[in-house]
């Protein structure tokens, strides 16, 4: 039988977008997906081994980065390159596999890693335009295979191989961060407990009708440190005023852009900003990013690590990041009910003088 659910790359090629995917006015990108901004700092980490100046200067550039804007861009980073390269080329190979292979690996029904189509908040009735796979590689004892895709060949060894060189960089941009805390450079990964990574292979399509939609939705990547790897396309935005304005982020061959989420920021007591970005769409190219977040466990504690002289805590008390990501995301939901009740009201306001205006033309007409 025929499968049920119509991947994005199927519905791209209709001429204008599906209900489902239309974003409130607010929501819509402000700016272009290829008007690139060279604003978030690139920052080389050739010499980050030695204990030199020049470790001492790259370090600087990225504290600075991460309380400016808690996201920036590296470059040398050591992860080989033929492995990004070949990353790159499986996952845009899954994504382009019949629905029905796509979709032996549904995720949809509560299973942890496989494909989704369109995600959307729990409660949200927007979708996002992309289709992800995703898949849980840390803790290595917590690997379910059955839920990592079999197809295109090469996938397990490839993605396996990119997990670690990636949870090794992850690690040592941590180390940065704890020493620029005054901490033991272990201070931060320690208080991750055993930490885990999840990857999500995101591809956007094209779209119909971008400017109407997002690729994904504003938010705060939730775990302590993301670092994702972007084709030349562009798409990820960020903003540093709350949404007022946005930069396209210059995408640059071979780079990871590193993003700081909610449990850095709060480790950190409020230092290091949690980065808020989206991503838009377009209508002439199809995109593909690969987001690998360096989360604690479950049961990690969520707390400042040290606060700073005349700071007081950000936070009110400590809890593990399992209930830290419990609240976010019930003040996520409780956020888009209250935008949709606020939209009904107004749509009811709106009905109103249309109801009185017709009345009267009863009234005129009897
Ligand atoms: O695709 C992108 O540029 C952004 C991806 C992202 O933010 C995420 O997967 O959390
Ligand atoms: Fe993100």
């Amino acid at each position: 039988m025929a499968p049920q659910v119509t991947c994005l790359t199927q519905l791209a090629e209709e001429n204008s977008l599906h209900q489902k995917f239309i974003r409130d006015e607010d929501e819509r990108p402000k700016v272009a997906y290829d008007q690139f901004s060279d604003d978030i700092p690139l920052i080389s980490l050739a010499g980050i081994g030695e204990s030199s100046s020049e470790r001492a200067e790259i370090c600087r550039k990225i504290v600075a980065a991460c309380e400016e804007w808690g996201i920036f861009q590296v470059v040398d980073h050591g992860i080989d390159s033929k492995l990004i390269e070949d990353m790159t080329r499986l996952a845009r190979e899954f994504f382009a596999l019949p629905a029905e292979e796509k979709l032996r690996f549904d995720m949809s029904g509560g299973k942890k890693g496989g494909f989704i189509v369109s995600s959307h908040l729990q409660g949200e009735a927007v979708q996002d335009w992309r289709e992800i796979v995703t898949y849980f590689s840390y803790p290595v004892k917590a690997r379910d295979y059955s839920r990592w895709p079999d197809k295109p060949a090469g996938w397990r060894v490839v993605t396996e191989a990119y997990s670690e060189q990636l949870m090794g960089l992850g690690c040592k941009l941590l180390e940065i961060l704890s020493e620029a805390m005054g901490l033991e450079k272990d201070a931060l990964s320690k208080a991750c407990l055993e930490m885990d990574q999840k990857v999500v292979v995101n591809f956007y399509p094209k779209c119909p009708q971008p400017n109407l939609t997002l690729g994904l939705k504003r938010h705060t990547d939730p775990g302590t440190i993301t670092l994702l790897l972007q084709d030349q396309v562009g798409g990820l935005q960020a903003t540093r005023d709350g949404g007022k304005t946005w930069i396209t982020v210059q995408p640059v061959e071979g780079a990871f852009v590193v993003n700081l989420g909610d449990h850095g920021h709060y480790l950190s007591n409020g230092r290091f900003k949690n980065a808020d970005h989206q991503a838009v769409v377009n209508s002439n190219l199809s995109r593909l990013s690969i987001a690998t977040f360096q989360n604690p466990a479950p049961n990690a504690i969520v707390y400042p690590l040290k606060t700073r002289e005349g700071e007081t805590a950000v936070m009110e008390e400590a809890i593990t990041y399992m209930e830290m990501y419990k609240r976010k995301m019930s003040r996520d939901l409780e956020l888009a009910r209250l935008k949709k009740l606020a939209k009904e009201n107004k749509e009811e306001e709106l009905e109103k003088p249309k109801l009185k205006s017709c009345n009267a033309l009863q009234q005129l007409l009897a």
